[in-house]
């Protein structure tokens, strides 16, 4: 096939409640949606998921958008184009801004089953007919987080992961478990901490948490290892991991137990799925990552965490758990903590595009 079309969607959507994590805190969120179309005029979606400052990667809704119109939509316009994983092979001279690469790479995926008529699921491999769903709560104080778990309690959801930084972290924890003994229960600090901080980091120990997430540096293994050996509670690793390589190093030198794994980080579904493949073998444990997304990330989403060793409930939540209105149909929902995976072709869900034209800022357009 050939993409003979690029559509860059430009919207803002606010989200129901402001998410705060150590880095800081989300209200309203840009998106770039982003629409390919072949030769026969078929389309498939991808979305720009990186944020509008650059406090979770380097990327930037603009960085992305420079990348996206100067180099990648270029190189991949017109070019032949066999199968999906020939995308990263056309995007080999533009090196990381792998979330503008993943919002392009997703699309084509999408667009790919579309024409082959299969779920995104069954082409990606996916063997799940439901994915198991987790959700995050942002940092708040104590009794606002207590009532929103137990919210989320009664909506079914399977795993809960709270985000902490230095100072926001042991007697948060404590409060929570007093509440919640038995509940699966883990704590990201988006690389809020470093080893100066291991003996309060070790007395998180004693809360039995799944695992904590990317306790310390964006770009760190090393100390990451140092780390994992010195605490009971696994770590998992987020930031730090940006490609399939990562994967295999960080792997190697027992940085982490648990890998989560975010299409946009690593560049997108290929590599997505060959750092699920290398996992299943080593033996590590994975589940898909979120980032605040539409439904059209979201749907990609959980056709990865369909794949048979996602084993630990994603950050994959219904909607309507961030948004008032989400860009897809049907709404992703949460039934007794398990999201359908679609049965229609590629991501399975309609994408709303009246709704999209009533909140768009801007639509680029860009043609063979
Ligand atoms: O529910 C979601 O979409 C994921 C929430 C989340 O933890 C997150 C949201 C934005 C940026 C980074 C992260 C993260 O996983 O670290
Ligand atoms: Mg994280």
């Amino acid at each position: 096939m050939k993409i003979k079309e690029v559509k860059l969607h430009f919207i803002e959507m606010e989200l129901i409640n402001a998410f705060s994590t150590s880095y800081g805190t989300v209200k309203n969120r840009e998106l770039i949606l982003v629409e390919v179309k072949d030769e026969a005029g078929l389309v498939g979606w991808g979305e720009v998921v990186a944020f509008s400052t650059p406090w979770y990667t380097e990327e930037t809704i603009q960085t992305c958008f420079h990348m996206l119109e100067d180099f990648l939509i270029p190189a991949l316009l017109g070019e032949e184009i066999k199968h999906p994983n020939d995308v990263a092979v056309v995007f080999s001279g533009v090196k990381r801004n792998n979330m503008a690469k993943a919002a392009l790479e997703c699309a084509v995926w999408d667009l790919y089953a579309k024409q082959k008529r299969v779920t995104l699921s069954t082409l990606l491999g996916g063997t799940r007919k439901t994915v198991e769903a987790g959700v995050v709560v942002g940092i708040s104080d104590l009794s606002s987080m207590i009532n929103s778990i137990e919210q989320h309690v009664k909506e079914g959801y399977k795993r809960f992961k709270i985000k902490i930084k230095p100072g926001i972290d042991y007697e948060l924890i404590k409060g929570i478990r007093k509440h919640f003994p038995t509940l699966p229960l883990m704590a990201d600090a988006n690389s809020a901490y470093t080893l100066q901080d291991i003996d309060g980091l070790k007395r998180l120990d004693e809360y039995n948490l799944m695992m904590i997430e990317q306790p310390l540096g964006s770009d760190d293994i090393v100390d990451h290892a140092y780390l994992q050996r010195e605490l009971k509670t696994p770590i998992c690793l987020d930031e730090s991991i940006v490609s399939y390589e990562d994967a295999r190093k960080a792997i190697e030198l027992g940085s982490c137990r648990v890998i989560n794994v975010k299409i946009s980080r690593v560049g997108g579904l290929s590599e997505a799925k060959r750092i699920h493949d290398l996992c299943e073998q080593k033996g590590v444990q994975l589940w898909v990552g979120g980032m605040l997304e539409s439904g059209i990330s979201r749907a990609h989403n959980i056709a990865l965490a369909s794949l048979p060793h996602f084993t630990i409930p994603g950050d994959i939540s219904a909607s309507a758990r961030y948004w008032n209105q989400d860009v897809i149909i049907p709404e992703v929902m949460v039934d007794k903590g398990d999201i359908m995976v679609p049965t229609r072709s590629g991501i399975g869900y309609e994408v709303n595009e009246t709704y999209i034209q009533q909140i768009e800022k801007q639509v680029k357009q860009y043609t063979l």
